[in-house]
């Protein structure tokens, strides 16, 4: 799968069915309009591409009006979305960035300039409820009519339901506001993971007796934080149990910056570098400021002690259910 930063340049312009979106957390409504996509570039012989936008637009605009705390809280980092969206077969990324030109431009313009110029789109699909261009002027029938004078198939996609209820972005960070990880689970398609590279941190974590892998999260609002049981994938055939901080932690850090810091339970490796999964399985508590070290060591083995006694709990569920077989 190609990733562009922007429009392709001229000689990357191959013609496309294009769908368009944020994609935040590529769930099963996004999986559905993202198969049909694959198959209408295989059956006309196009490129499978999607546009996507960083930041979010509504992050965007609720930076400019000076209110950040509205924007969405994001499911998923950049990376987790291109991997979602190569795994579902896309061959091109357009990652547009959402800044107050592109917000600018008319449908017009965004029909000429990014669909027909910038990208050679022959076949189109988006949701029922699509809207484009400056102040959302643009909508399905704008897009139909230009369809036909400039050469390009328009298809909108239905709603994909779970239990009758629309599956969304928005139901899933209702999912994770609440932790509801089932829930969650279920109208994406898979369990809620954060990825990334193991970075260096303060190296705080080995002289407290419990070293963290730290994750840069990359955006400032995840749908989710506090203290978490997780398990670690990418270190082995099966997953790793641990516990997790998903925060700015507040006791040791003011730059306000979001971190996932897990600590594997009996497990001594050199992680830096690797690109780890951290799949969520249960919340604990929220994160609190402490007022020194000692009183966050003593929490954060009141937390290890829950994780483990969580992860007990588990096996002899899974024991007592195959005793039953
Ligand atoms: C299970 C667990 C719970 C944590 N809880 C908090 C917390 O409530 N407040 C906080 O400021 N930091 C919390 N942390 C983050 C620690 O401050 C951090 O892991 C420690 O300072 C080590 O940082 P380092 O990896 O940069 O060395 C927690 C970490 C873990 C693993
Ligand atoms: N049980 C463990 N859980 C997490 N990381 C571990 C563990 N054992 C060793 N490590 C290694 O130690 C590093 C974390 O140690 P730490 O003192 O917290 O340093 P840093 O502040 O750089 O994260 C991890 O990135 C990993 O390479």
């Amino acid at each position: 799968m190609k990733v562009f930063r922007g429009l392709p340049n001229a000689e990357s312009r191959a013609p496309c069915a294009l769908t368009i979106g944020n994609f935040d957390g590529v769930h099963r409504g996004h999986q559905a309009l993202l198969a049909q996509v694959r198959e209408a570039a295989t059956r006309l012989n196009l490129d499978a591409a999607v546009m996507t936008f960083e930041p979010h637009p509504r992050e965007f605009f609720a930076q400019l009006a000076g209110t950040p705390e509205k924007a969405p809280q994001r499911i998923a980092n950049l990376r987790d979305k291109l991997q979602s969206l190569s795994n579902a077969g896309v061959d091109r990324v357009i990652v547009e960035h959402f800044n107050a030109n592109f917000a600018a431009l008319s449908p017009q313009d965004f029909i000429e300039k990014i669909l027909i110029q910038g990208l050679h789109v022959r076949w189109l699909l988006v949701g029922e409820d699509f809207c484009f261009g400056s102040r959302r002027a643009g909508n399905i029938q704008t897009l139909i009519d230009a369809g036909k004078q400039y050469g390009f198939e328009v298809h909108t996609m239905p709603n994909v339901n779970n239990e009758g209820v629309r599956i969304s972005s928005s139901a899933i960070r209702a999912a994770l506001a609440k932790t509801d990880f089932p829930h969650a689970r279920q109208l994406l398609g898979h369990s809620y993971a954060i990825s990334g590279h193991v970075v260096h941190g303060k190296k705080l974590g080995r002289t407290i007796g419990f070293p963290t892998l730290n994750m840069r999260v990359g955006h400032k609002r995840p749908a989710l934080s506090g203290i978490f049981v997780v398990q670690v994938h990418g270190l082995g055939d099966s997953p790793l149990p641990a516990v997790a901080s998903l925060g700015v932690r507040p006791t040791v850090d003011d730059s306000g910056r979001v971190l996932l810091e897990t600590h594997i339970f009996d497990y001594s490796g050199d992680c830096y570098g690797k690109l780890l999964r951290v799949e969520f399985l249960k919340k604990l508590r929220d994160e609190e400021k402490y007022v020194d070290l000692p009183t966050l060591t003593a929490a954060i083995e009141r937390d290890a002690q829950q994780a483990r006694a969580w992860f007990k709990e588990q096996a002899s569920f899974a024991v007592s259910a195959t005793d039953r077989i």
